[in-house]
């Protein structure tokens, strides 16, 4: 952040950035051949880095790209991009565009989360099922992270990318069990050998850093798709797409499963097999809640529902919930 008058503030600014918030996207693209339309609904924010100070310091309103400018780029960009229906590339071309454009912004920070829209498939359709009819399959939502650096010269860009999924909702009701844990004055809890197991998965993973190329043209529509991770010094080519769909179904392979002696644990074989099954992949971080379901004690009516094998009533906790996290990152 550069040097800020000397007047009598007691503060400096140590960071700042700014940006639009949920500007949300629905975007159709037709097939006229085919007659198929694709869909995607995206909640998008785009915020900068940059010369901007004096925005905070001075109410120098010149250095800033109103974030009304910004929300307009997006939608600009979900009109003309080619890369719409592809959250990773999208993001990337949403961020080149806005370092590229202004000379005074030096990074831009994007997240595009999606929503789930599934194709309509009625009996004996064949596939892919219906050509524009589609319902939510799921609350759960993919996203992308991007950070475009454009420190070093908006010649010499360099993307961070991050992938994930978050509110993934699972339950298992065996192949459970939490043991041997930490006895003492405090402990109420009963070891079970057989319990129910449900979390709502909150997943994120890294990429190695590589270079991007900014759009050239002056409308910063041409953006290459051949400049995502093909061109990565590091890293190598992958496609965002292809490890989502990889993270969610391996996510989903070791809940079912593993047989959990704990959440930390599954937590732990989850990533272990994300990075042994995706090369590209550098890190993996898992946030999950333990969401307690809870035999009833109906010993008062003399009915045994408390005994693993006789639990089949229980009461869903919202809260408190356990909260587990750890962070995997690729050894060596
Ligand atoms: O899988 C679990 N991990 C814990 O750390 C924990 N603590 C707890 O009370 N139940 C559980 N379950």
């Amino acid at each position: 952040m550069s040097a800020q008058p000397s007047d009598s503030s007691p503060g400096v600014l140590a960071t700042a950035r700014y940006g639009k918030d949920k500007v949300r996207v629905f975007r159709v693209v037709r097939d006229p051949a085919s007659k198929v339309h694709h869909i995607v609904e995206y909640n998008v924010t785009a915020l900068l880095e940059g010369d901007i100070a004096t925005s905070f310091t001075q109410a120098d309103n010149t250095v800033v790209v109103a974030t009304d400018s910004i929300k307009n780029i997006t939608y600009y960009l979900a009109k003309t991009s080619p890369h719409i229906l592809d959250p990773t590339r999208f993001a990337l071309h949403l961020g080149t565009h806005l370092v590229s454009k202004y000379a005074h912004i030096h990074k831009s920070f994007i997240t595009v989360e999606q929503l789930r829209w599934a194709r309509i498939a009625e009996d004996g359709m064949p596939a892919p099922g219906h050509t524009h009819a589609f319902w939510r399959d799921g609350n759960e939502k993919k996203y992308v992270q991007v950070e475009i650096d454009g420190t070093k010269g908006k010649e010499a860009l360099v993307a961070k990318v991050e992938g994930g999924l978050r509110d993934l909702l699972v339950l298992k009701t065996t192949g459970s069990a939490f043991e041997s844990f930490v006895r003492d004055e405090y402990t109420t809890l009963v070891e079970v050998d057989d319990r129910i197991f449900s979390t709502s998965v909150d997943l994120s993973y890294t990429f190695a850093p590589f270079p991007v190329r900014a759009p050239t043209d002056e409308k910063k529509v041409t953006f290459e798709a051949a400049a995502v991770g093909k061109e990565a010094e590091s890293g190598g080519a992958w496609d965002g797409e292809k490890v989502s769909a990889l993270a969610r179904s391996i996510t989903l392979d070791v809940f079912a499963r593993d047989e959990s002696a704990s959440v930390q644990a599954t937590l732990y074989k989850m990533a272990q097999r994300l990075l042994a099954e995706s090369a590209e992949v550098q890190s993996v971080r898992y946030v999950l809640p333990n969401k307690h379901y809870i035999p009833v004690d109906m010993k008062y009516i003399g009915v045994d529902n408390t005994t693993p094998s006789a639990a089949d009533v229980f009461v869903p906790v919202d809260a408190p919930s356990g909260l587990i996290s750890a962070t995997i990152s690729r050894g060596g």
